[in-house]
């Protein structure tokens, strides 16, 4: 499988001359990270009424679990650093919130994108959304030349609103050894009105990158504009179904992952917390079916709360402990590998059950503390 594990090498000219990855102590490249996709204004409805106003944008959420899941580097006693490319407009309130203080967007004349979910009254069944999203404000889209001019050992593609241009997912892929992406970034439309569609993803022009991708995860909505079937064999494709966990699919073999008992609250950003705590799990040296546990782990952990999430230190040190214990030292970051490994490894129950343990403190706290998301349940009938 023609997996993007080295940078490419179908470079332009000029690109040879880019900075490599600084190299850490240990003499290790430094598994920095590209997350690219702007943040956004989130307005969630129900009943005709908003009931929540919030930080929104999967690179929010993405770098929020990168920040707090990735191993962190030995010498520095700190996670791998993470350069998020992300534009906001003037008008943008959430500049002070932990992710966009930790990395600031860049600033632009146009409004920031802005959302509205409108959400059922009714349950959400597998394939019906469970809610209606609408943009109603769009920024300006993130070109080639806004992002840093070196290399990454990994990017994860993470638009909302049409924002990463083909051209931009096809530079990330030359700069990042292997680039994750969220389907939703590639396959979404926009009608006069802002109302959220689809489109066949072999219908754009992002289809012939994916050969050129390691990881593309669609949600269970998302997976038929995929096409799980054909891109299967040009790259791993994940589909996540919500509190049932989610499926891996590649080229000569797929899975199914258990997911974590979860109080939803709130479904927004479940996807994206998903990717990141998957990209995790692959800096900590898991298979891709393994690193699907910490996606998993890290969506039930996003439905917790309402907006982006506060995660606990107790939870989090009994994440790192679970990975440390399980993950037998000097087992080099699979992201950083020349191919990927798919497959379950013979300790994955026994990494579930740990990571169970610490969904279990994470649903003491939110008992603890049921205002913990700002403001309630988005969710119940
Ligand atoms: N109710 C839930 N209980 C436990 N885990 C959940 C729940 N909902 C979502 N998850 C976790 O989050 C992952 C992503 O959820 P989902 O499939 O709903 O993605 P999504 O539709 O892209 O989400 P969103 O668009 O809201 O970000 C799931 O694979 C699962 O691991
Ligand atoms: O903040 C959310 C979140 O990032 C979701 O993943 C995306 O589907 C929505 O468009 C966005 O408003």
């Amino acid at each position: 499988m023609p997996l993007a594990a080295e940078p490419d090498d179908a470079r332009e000219e000029g690109e040879d001359q880019l900075q490599l990855p600084t190299t850490t102590t240990n003499g290790g490249p430094a598994l920095e990270g590209l997350v690219v996709g702007s943040y956004c204004h989130d307005v969630l409805i129900r009943g005709g009424r908003v009931v929540g106003e919030t930080l929104g944008g999967a690179a929010a959420f993405v770098s929020n679990v990168l920040d707090a899941a990735s191993p962190q580097h030995d010498a520095l006693d700190e996670p791998p650093p993470v350069v998020v490319v992300a534009k906001v407009g003037h008008d943008f309130v959430y500049a002070s919130a932990p992710a966009p203080a930790r990395h600031p967007p860049l600033l632009c004349a146009s409004p920031t994108t802005s959302f509205h979910a409108q959400f059922s009254e009714t349950a959400a069944s597998a394939h019906a959304p469970d809610r209606e999203l609408r943009r109603v404000r769009a920024c300006d889209p993130i070109c080639p030349a806004d992002l840093p001019d070196r290399r990454f050992a990994y990017g994860l593609a993470v638009g909302v609103a049409g924002e990463v241009l083909p051209e931009t997912l096809e530079r990330m892929i030359r700069l990042c050894r292997a680039v994750l992406v969220d389907a939703q970034a590639l396959i979404r439309t926009f009608d006069g009105d802002g109302a959220v569609g689809h489109v066949a993803l072999g219908d754009t022009p992002y289809a012939r990158l994916l050969p050129r991708v390691a990881f593309i995860k669609a949600s269970s909505e998302e997976a038929p504009y995929v096409g799980v079937e054909t891109a299967r064999r040009w790259c791993c494709v994940i589909v996540t179904e919500g509190r049932n966990g989610c499926r891996l699919y590649w080229d000569g073999g797929e899975a199914r992952v258990a997911p974590f008992p979860a109080v939803q609250v709130d479904p927004t950003g479940a996807g994206d917390s998903f990717l990141a705590g998957f990209a995790a799990g692959l800096l900590w040296g898991l298979s891709a079916t393994d690193a699907a546990l910490l996606g998993n782990f890290f969506g039930a952990a996003a439905v917790s709360q309402v907006g982006v999430p506060t995660f606990h230190p107790k939870m989090l040190q009994a994440v790192r402990e679970t990975l440390e214990e399980k993950i037998t030292k000097g087992s080099s970051p699979c992201i950083n590998g020349i191919t990927f490994t798919f497959e379950r490894s013979n300790m994955h129950d026994e990494l579930h059950a740990g990571l169970q343990e610490a969904a279990r403190l994470m649903s003491e706290q939110q008992q603890a503390d049921p205002a913990n998301g700002h403001g309630g349940d988005i969710c119940s009938t």
